[in-house]
């Protein structure tokens, strides 16, 4: 018996196969749930129905995050099939590329504020408005993916480090409000990641590898570690814990400095 066997989840976030959604796909099947998946835009349609075939799964939705009718249409086909929803992930941020390249007050603008924040942030509460009546009474949890940058500064990342702020915030009033219903709400904040959405990021490579030498653990760590710990947190082990931000990060957060770096 896996450790979601008869649960069943919903995974906003698949792209590729190098989606830290993916390597969640991949443990929660392993772990017996049943799964159901968005996809953003008819490109990524026809990939991500392969992807599910393989986790047993013809429960495929397009979905734009930034559109509430998109959404709405997303849990009307789901309650054709589904009576309910045990578990809800998000892993879904997007800010404009040039947002993230360059100086913060140089590059942020209102637009590329506005639109980091809608489809980063606010998405998870506009996901989460329609999935709790589908999760009341099953003691069920939402999980959204966020980053370090959102508590200190990297270069680059800007104001994706506010819309995770935002995220995180909204994590503990999210809890708040889907508590009293048994429902859980928290994140994860995961080391930098070779994703499609590192891709095209300036110096990723130089940011890999300056975590491996800092953290703790001395390496970069997995999408599938990840996955592991969004098992943990959305089982019946983690019943106690809500509004709770877990690092999946090698402990890189709680260093300033390390040997080597002070023998550069
Ligand atoms: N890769 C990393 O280093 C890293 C580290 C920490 C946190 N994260 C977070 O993990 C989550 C998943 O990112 P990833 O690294 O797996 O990359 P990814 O590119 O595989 O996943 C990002 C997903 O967001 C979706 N998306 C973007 N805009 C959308 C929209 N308007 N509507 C619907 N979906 C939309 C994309 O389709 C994609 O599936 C993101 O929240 C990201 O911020 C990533
Ligand atoms: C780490 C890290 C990441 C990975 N990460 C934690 C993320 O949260 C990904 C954020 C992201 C959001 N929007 C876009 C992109 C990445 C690139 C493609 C695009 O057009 N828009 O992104 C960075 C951007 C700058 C600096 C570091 C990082």
């Amino acid at each position: 018996m896996g450790l979601l066997s008869g649960k069943k989840a919903l995974i906003v976030g698949v792209a590729s196969k190098h989606s830290i959604a993916y390597a969640i796909a991949e443990a929660f099947h392993r772990e017996g749930a049943e799964l159901a998946f968005t996809y953003q835009g008819d490109k990524l349609g026809e990939r991500v129905k392969k992807m599910a075939a393989d986790w047993n799964s013809d429960l495929c939705f397009p979905c734009d995050v930034s559109s509430d009718d998109d959404i709405q249409g997303v849990f009307d086909s789901l309650k054709e099939t589904w009576d309910g929803i045990d578990i809800l992930i998000h892993s879904v941020g997007f800010a404009p590329a040039e947002e993230l390249n360059g100086d913060y007050l140089d590059v942020t603008s209102r637009e590329g504020f506005r639109v980091a924040h809608d489809i980063s942030s606010y998405s998870f509460v506009a996901l989460a408005k329609h999935a709790k009546p589908m999760m009341e009474g099953r003691n069920g949890a939402m999980l959204t993916l966020t980053y370090h940058g959102s508590q200190q500064t990297l270069p680059n990342y800007n104001v994706m480090g506010l819309a995770k702020a935002s995220l995180e915030a909204s994590v503990r009033y999210l809890a708040g409000s889907t508590g009293p219903d048994g429902i859980r709400v928290n994140s994860i904040s995961a080391g930098p990641i070779k994703t499609l959405a590192a891709s095209g990021i300036k110096s990723f490579r130089k940011m890999l590898k300056k975590n491996a030498e800092r953290a703790p653990l001395k390496r970069n760590i997995t999408a599938a570690e990840v996955a592991n710990t969004a098992v943990f947190l959305c089982s019946d082990m983690a019943s106690g814990v809500t509004a709770q931000n877990i690092y999946v990060d090698g402990g890189f957060n709680t260093c300033a400095m390390s040997l080597e770096e002070m023998d550069d």
